[in-house]
Formats: C-alpha cells, structure tokens, sequence
C-alpha cells in the first residue's frame, strides 16, 4: 500500500506532539491544526476564527515582544530559522511553554505570499524541570556543573549553573562555549595535580575529589571539586558534580597541618615531619639512586646551662642554635628539633664527607657563640654531632637513627664539643 506524502507527514507529526502552523507574512492569513488548539485545551472550533490576534491574545505579554524579534532575525538572515519559546495561556489558566519553530516556505509565487510554516511543541515539562534545577543551583553554596569527556580527549560543559561567574570570573554561557576558561584560573601548582586527578577518575570511574585553588587577580581562592563519573555507550565519560568554596577551612587545615609539624619554640620543624621527611628521602633514594645525609646535634651540659642560668635562658639558647643551624644550611636541607636540646639536619644529595663539614662548621659556629646571661655574665655553650649517611647496606630507616645515635653517643663519650661521623674513627 502507498501512502501519500500528506499521509505520512500527518502520522510523523502525530507522534511529535507537535502542533503546526502557518501565517502568511504579506496577508496576515493564519493556520493552526486541532493539536495546536488541544495543546492549550481547546478544540480549534471553539477558538475559531482564528486570526495573529488568536496567537496574540494567548501569548505572555512578555514574549510577544521576544518572538517578534525572534522573526525579525530569522528574516534578516541572522538565525537560520524562525525559533523561540513562548508562554501560553491554557485554558485552565496556567502558563504553557511553547517551543515554536519555524521556516519560510519561498519559490511557491502560487501560494499567494509568503508563507512561514512550523511547529509548537509544549515544553513545559522541561521549562518546570530547568527552573527548579536553576533554583536549587541558586540556593545551593557552590557550581553544580556537567563535565564531559569524549573518548578523543576533548571536553565540555553541557551544564554550569550560573555561579560559576562568582568562583571562577567566567560567565557560565562564555565557559560552555569555551570550556578551557574554567582551567585557565586555575593555580599553576594545582593543575597538574587537578589534571592528573580527572584522568585517574576517568580510568578507575571513581568518585572526583580535588582541592585547587583559584587566581582572580589579587585573589586566590580555595575550591573542592567533588563529582561522580559514568561511562556512556560511545565511550565518553560524564560527571556530575559540585564545587564549593573551601577557602576559610582549608586555611584552617593548612594552619593546623604546619602547627602539627612545627616546634612551637623555635619555629623549626618537629620530630614527626622530620620522620616523614626521612621515610619521604629513604623511598626517593631508593628509586633514583641518590644519596642523602643526616646530622644529629645535641647541647652539651645543657642541663647545666638551664640550673645556672635559669630556664628561658635555655629556651634562648635552642632558639640561637636553630637560628645557627638554619643560617648554615640550605633551603633543600631539613631541620627539626626532634628532642629538648637535640636537633636533625636531614641534607638531600649530599654525601657523608660533605655532612661532615656541615657538622664541623655547626659545632665551631656554636663554639664561637658568646651568651651573656640575664645577669651580665657570658658563657659558651657547645655542641656534639653524629653523621650518617643513607646506604645500600641500612636495612631501614630506623636502623639509620639508630647507627646516628650511636655516632653522636660516641661524641659524648669522647669528651663532647666533636662529630662522630658513622663507620669512622671517632674525631
Ligand atoms: N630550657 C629548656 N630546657 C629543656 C627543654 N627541653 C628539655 N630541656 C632540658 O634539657 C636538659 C637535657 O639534659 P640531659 O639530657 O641530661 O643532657 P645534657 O645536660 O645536655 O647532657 P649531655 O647531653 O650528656 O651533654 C634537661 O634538663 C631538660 O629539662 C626546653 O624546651 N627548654
């Protein structure tokens, strides 16, 4: 059986939904079909006869405007079609949203005129859905966004809600049409890093979490990224997710985190990061093949020094030998007081025999020191040192402590103010 042409096209705007119609611009003439009358609930005789001002009179005052100006850019050749959304009045009384689209029909000099034809689909549903998810973006404390990732490497944002303007400086239009505007404020110490997190969420297809941090100017601001991947069928991958603004706790948990890993009397670093540090340098050796060194240091009498001179006199004096040890190392070396008077220099890519002049020159350093007590009298203090140097033959890192220990026990047993580097003579 053959259809017709006008057959088919009736079945095909049937499943649509769609309601047509038809306005000729020279007479005025206008055509709608009965689903065009039913998708407002009406039959078509009932709004019968139908004329612009039918279309006029149920059209929000608002878009009237919008969709006259939306046909003034398609017959200028601005848009390539005649496209708009538009708010109805239902017979019921409330507001549908007609998505309406349309084309010139031209070369028909028998039609009598020019004829724009197209369809109104209610939308509605959709227009509902967008509006509660903008309201739920706008109360929500942060950018809920879409991120997708084609199997190319290429990448888009179908979604931003609108406060992408405030976190990132880039509008959330401008940032979907050129999705590297939400990378390019991003800190250069953070990108990589941020880089590396979604490429590892893409391939293990687990929960985004990164913390960055945003430039804006003067500004620099900390954000928590925190998103959920899913595979599609052709490959590309797509995340849903939320950025918030982290900047007061993050501050917060830096300040704790350098507090956890600060001697609070003389600013240098404490046991605890001294111990990750050397764990840290013991690992790295391991997998490039470098060496490293470590220095122990410890006050000789300084029991004595606190009984005669009293207490915050001894807290003076460890203050003065970190301000030493610091002024005689380098920015890459470790320093930490890891005991009351006792002190580790961990020295990255430097061998025993270079420790040891390090140490050598601490201990002459501190041997030339001159304290003047609160009472006017001056006193020297000094100091004893072990070296050790991180090798094949030291099982651990705890083994390397120990053999520096002993070293600097060695010091003490000698007669003290001297460095005992490990596996040598004592000096
Ligand atoms: N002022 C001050 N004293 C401290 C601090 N921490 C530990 N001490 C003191 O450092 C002294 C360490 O004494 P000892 O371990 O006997 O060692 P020493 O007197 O230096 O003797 P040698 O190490 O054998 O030369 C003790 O009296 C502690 O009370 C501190 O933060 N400030």
């Amino acid at each position: 059986m053959q259809l017709s042409a006008e057959t088919r096209l009736k079945a095909i705007l049937e499943g649509t939904g769609a309601g047509t119609w038809e306005f000729n611009l020279d007479t005025g003439e206008i055509i709608f079909n009965d689903r065009w009358a039913s998708m407002l609930g009406y039959t078509l005789d009932e709004l019968s006869p139908v004329s612009f001002q039918t279309w006029e009179r149920l059209c929000h005052a608002d878009d009237v405007q919008a969709a006259h100006q939306a046909l003034a850019r398609y017959l200028n050749g601005e848009d390539p079609l005649y496209e708009c959304v538009v708010r109805m009045m239902h017979r019921s009384g409330e507001w549908r949203y007609i998505h309406t689209r349309g084309t010139l029909l031209t070369d028909h000099d028998d039609l009598g005129g020019r004829w724009l034809m197209g369809t109104h689909l209610d939308v509605t549903d959709e227009k509902v859905s967008q509006h509660q998810l903008q309201k739920l973006a706008e109360s929500l404390p942060g950018v809920i966004y879409t991120f997708v990732m084609e199997p190319d490497g290429s990448f888009h944002f179908p979604y931003l809600s609108q406060k992408t303007e405030d976190f990132y400086g880039v509008s959330a239009e401008d940032a979907r049409a050129n999705p590297n505007l939400m990378f390019d404020p991003i800190h250069p110490d953070d990108l990589p890093r941020l880089q590396a997190s979604i490429g590892e969420s893409a391939q293990t297809l687990c929960q985004w979490v990164c913390d960055f941090r945003i430039v804006q100017g003067d500004r620099i601001r900390w954000l928590r990224g925190v998103s959920r991947p899913e595979r599609d069928i052709d490959g590309s991958i797509t995340w849903h997710g939320v950025i918030t603004d982290i900047d007061d706790r993050k501050l917060l948990e830096l300040e704790l985190e350098q507090l956890s890993i600060t001697d609070e009397l003389t600013g240098l670093y404490n046991r605890r990061y001294m111990l990750r540090k050397l764990e840290e340098l013991a690992a790295e050796t391991e997998r490039y093949g470098h060496t490293f060194s470590l220095v122990s240091l410890d006050i000789d009498f300084f029991k004595a020094i606190n009984d005669s001179w009293g207490h915050p006199m001894g807290d003076s004096v460890l203050q003065t030998i970190a301000q030493l040890i610091e002024s005689r190392t380098r920015k890459a070396d470790i320093v930490a007081r890891t005991g009351g008077e006792e002190f580790i220099v961990l020295m990255p890519n430097t061998t025993l025999g270079d420790a040891r002049h390090v140490a050598e020159a601490l201990r002459t350093g501190m041997e030339s020191l001159a304290f003047v007590s609160d009472e006017g009298e001056s006193f020297s203090v000094t100091l004893s040192a072990g070296v050790v140097s991180w090798s094949t033959n030291v099982p651990s890192v705890r083994d390397l402590l120990a053999m520096c220990d002993q070293s600097l026990y060695q010091a003490k047993r000698a007669g003290r103010n001297r460095v005992v580097v490990s596996g040598a003579e004592d000096k």
